[in-house]
């Protein structure tokens, strides 16, 4: 419990503040106070001025907002980035990808990958991020070491994978990670079946006893093709969302990533189970998988969050970047300008997500008593003025470049664009490294 009366450790002074909850408000010269890493104060600026602080820090032109969360990606498949461009997913995955991962997919790849991963995030405004790969024991280390947060899915497939001789395994070590992690304050560990086509009933029954013993999310990329969908059909007599809600898999721990094909009783399942749909429109559009109608599912109850998926899908893990895609794609598909409006398109990538990943009590708005995880955008550079409404601005007129500092729990990890925690220079020199190897250039 804090001293409500010592100073703070941080007060900082934007000119805009964006909470996103309550929904829709943007807050004039207001102030956000930190103590103990969480958000303790927010006032008029005057007001909050009365208060004595440890630092306090003027945003001019800074609109602050809560850290974007990047719902789903593969962080160590960075390293495969521009590797196999232009392909359909299944001639991308079984032809390309999976021979790459077999090949080079190791703990010192896991390492690397992802530490290029977080710290590209870090600079495009993320705070939280959701990753479904290989060797997840070694790229929480990485996690813990940057001070991000994350959820880390375990990989479950019916084939052999790097660090897994089977699913067996798989699970057994990802119940270590589990206990390992239980009381990490910025970890948290979910299930990560890969796909309906890529885990049989088996082990997704397994999947779900352990996820509910263990209060634990489950992760899985779910029809993401036509393809997908009409396989399903053929091999199970239904499509995969009724398959997997037959094997109790559905429920609010459940985050369905893609689902490009949504039929009314898809609709349906996701409504009465209250799962969450995680939209990653530029991998669907990069790899011609469909188009999530993000509309239709947020007009009836669904809670969707946005991700980029992997680098070697998108190809980069620009959150912002991938929010004004939704927005603007979200528009097309409905064939409405008004569908997901800027301020919709914020909360989709901040509160939704967090509440996707089961982190809503404690991140995703700047909220009384929550984590200070927030991010500060720059809205004063020429190709942003004038500023009518700053959520707009900073959804359709900015890119990644103007994220200037960035906090989690309190802890400054970005500041006015340089990483605090990493070495950029040295992460740079190792990702070219890598490059070199893979493309068969290194001596
Ligand atoms: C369970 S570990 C991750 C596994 O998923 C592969 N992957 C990456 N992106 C996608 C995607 O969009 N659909 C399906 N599978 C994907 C990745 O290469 C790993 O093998
Ligand atoms: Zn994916």
């Amino acid at each position: 419990m804090s001293d409500l009366s010592a100073p703070l450790d941080l007060l900082l002074l934007p000119t805009w503040l964006v909470p996103v909850e309550p929904a829709g408000v943007v807050w004039r010269d207001h102030a956000l106070g930190v103590r103990d890493g969480r958000i303790v104060l927010l006032a008029p600026r005057e007001e909050a001025m009365l208060h004595a602080a440890k630092e306090i820090r003027e945003l001019t032109g800074c609109l602050l907002a809560p850290g974007l969360i990047n719902a789903h990606g593969h962080a160590a498949m960075s390293l495969f980035r521009g590797l196999a461009d232009d392909l359909p997913l299944m001639t991308w995955l079984q032809d390309h990808i999976w021979p790459a991962e077999a090949r080079w997919v190791d703990e010192e790849f896991v390492r690397d990958g992802t530490e290029l991963a977080i710290a590209e995030q870090l600079k495009s405004g993320i705070t939280c991020f959701s990753d479904m790969y290989f060797f997840p024991e070694i790229a929480s280390e990485l996690v813990h070491k940057s001070g991000i947060r994350a959820q880390m899915c375990i990989p479950v497939l019916d084939f052999p994978t790097p660090g897994a001789r089977d699913a067996g395994e798989a699970l057994r070590k990802g119940l270590k990670l589990f206990d390992d992690l239980k009381l990490h304050p910025r970890i948290k560990v979910a299930f990560g079946p890969h796909a309906p086509y890529s885990v049989s009933d088996d082990k997704l029954e397994n999947v779900r006893m352990l996820a509910e013993e263990l209060d634990a999310g489950i992760h899985m990329h779910v029809q993401e093709t036509a393809f997908e969908v009409q396989q399903s059909l053929e091999l199970h007599g239904v499509r995969p969302m009724a398959r997997l809600s037959r094997l109790g898999l559905l429920g609010p721990r459940f985050q369905a990533v893609h689902m490009t094909q949504v039929d009314d009783e898809d609709l349906a399942l996701l409504v009465e189970s209250n799962s969450s749909v995680i939209h990653c429109p530029e991998s669907n559009l990069k790899l011609a998988s469909g188009f999530c109608p993000v509309e239709r599912l947020w007009n009836a109850g669904v809670n969707v969050a946005v991700g980029t998926d992997g680098a070697a899908s998108n190809n980069d893990l620009d959150l912002l970047g991938e929010t004004r895609t939704a927005a603007l794609l979200a528009k097309a598909v409905a064939g409405s300008a008004t569908a997901l409006d800027a301020h919709r398109a914020l909360r989709m990538a901040t509160l939704n997500g967090a509440r996707a990943l089961g982190l809503d009590e404690q991140t995703g708005s700047l909220e009384l008593g929550k984590s200070a995880d927030m991010v500060a955008f720059d809205l004063s550079r020429l190709a942003q003025q004038p500023v009518y409404d700053p959520v707009s601005q900073l959804i359709y007129a900015s890119g990644r470049d103007c994220v200037q500092h960035l906090w989690v729990g309190g802890k400054q990890l970005l500041d006015d664009g340089h990483l605090t925690r990493l070495d950029e220079q040295r992460i740079l020199v190792t990702a070219r490294a890598w490059g070199e190897r893979i493309a068969g250039k290194a001596h």
